[in-house]
Formats: structure tokens, sequence, C-alpha cells
């Protein structure tokens, strides 16, 4: 079973390699929502595969490193795509939880879903 939480934050970026003319060279911001999967055996007396405040407690550290940020400036996000920013988090939360997605939204209506492949 696969269980989630979504963490929002505001930040700013510009994308630095679209093309010449492109609106996203120039710096903007987003209200960023990141949903971090997780995939685990529900514990039978728990009934839970998490405690939701376990995963929020892990989560937080790196939300509050993206939070009112210009993310071009965070070490590792130069190209602060949704799909790098994804990977990013995939990056600094695999060690610490079973992932099974990172889900980006950076507008109402664009993100991406990332789930580990290369
Ligand atoms: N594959 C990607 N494409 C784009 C990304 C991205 O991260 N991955 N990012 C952007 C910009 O950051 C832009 O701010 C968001 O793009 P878009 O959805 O086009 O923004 P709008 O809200 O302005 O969309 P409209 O529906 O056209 O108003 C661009 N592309
Ligand atoms: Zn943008």
């Amino acid at each position: 079973m696969e269980i989630f939480r979504e963490f929002t934050f505001e930040a700013a970026h510009r994308l630095p390699r679209v093309p010449e003319g492109h609106k996203c060279a120039r710096l903007h911001g987003h209200s960023y929502r990141l949903e971090v999967h997780i995939r685990g055996e529900v514990d039978p007396t728990a009934g839970w595969i998490m405690d939701f405040g376990e995963l929020k407690a892990t989560v937080k550290p790196v939300i509050d490193q993206l939070d009112h940020y210009y993310l071009n400036e965070v070490p590792g996000l130069e190209n602060p795509t949704s799909e790098n920013l994804a990977r990013w988090a995939w990056g600094k939360l695999a060690d610490a939880l079973p992932l099974s997605a990172i889900v980006v939204r950076e507008t109402c209506t664009s993100g991406c879903v990332y789930r580990g492949e290369s």
C-alpha cells in the first residue's frame, strides 16, 4: 500500500536554459505543492504504514531548504524545473523513507511525477 503527504512552500525561480524570449527565463514565483509518497506493509497492530506525523517530521527539514528561497541558489537546483526539483527532493529523502513517488505541482495545472527512474 502507499500513503502520501502534501507539503506547500513558496519560492522564486527562473529557468536559465529555456529558449531566448521564454517567459520562464524571467524571475517569478510559485506556490509549490510537493507530495511525498511512500510504500510499505500496513503494520497489523498500528494499522498504518507509518504515522503521518513521522512522515511530516522527516520531510519538513527538506521543505525548509526551499520555502521562501530563490531556488536557483539552492545547491543542486541551479536549473529548478519541476522535474529537477522532484529528483532533488528524492535524493534528499531516499535514505530516510521508502519512497514510491514525489509529485511536484508548480501551478494548479502543471507538475510532474517522479518514481525514482534515472
Ligand atoms: N516540463 C516543464 N515545463 C515547464 C516547467 C517545468 O518545470 N517543467 N516550468 C515552467 C515555468 O516554471 C512556468 O512558471 C510554469 O509554466 P506554465 O504551466 O506554462 O505556467 P502558466 O501558469 O503561465 O501557464 P498558462 O496556463 O499558460 O497560464 C514552464 N514549463
Ligand atoms: Zn516557474
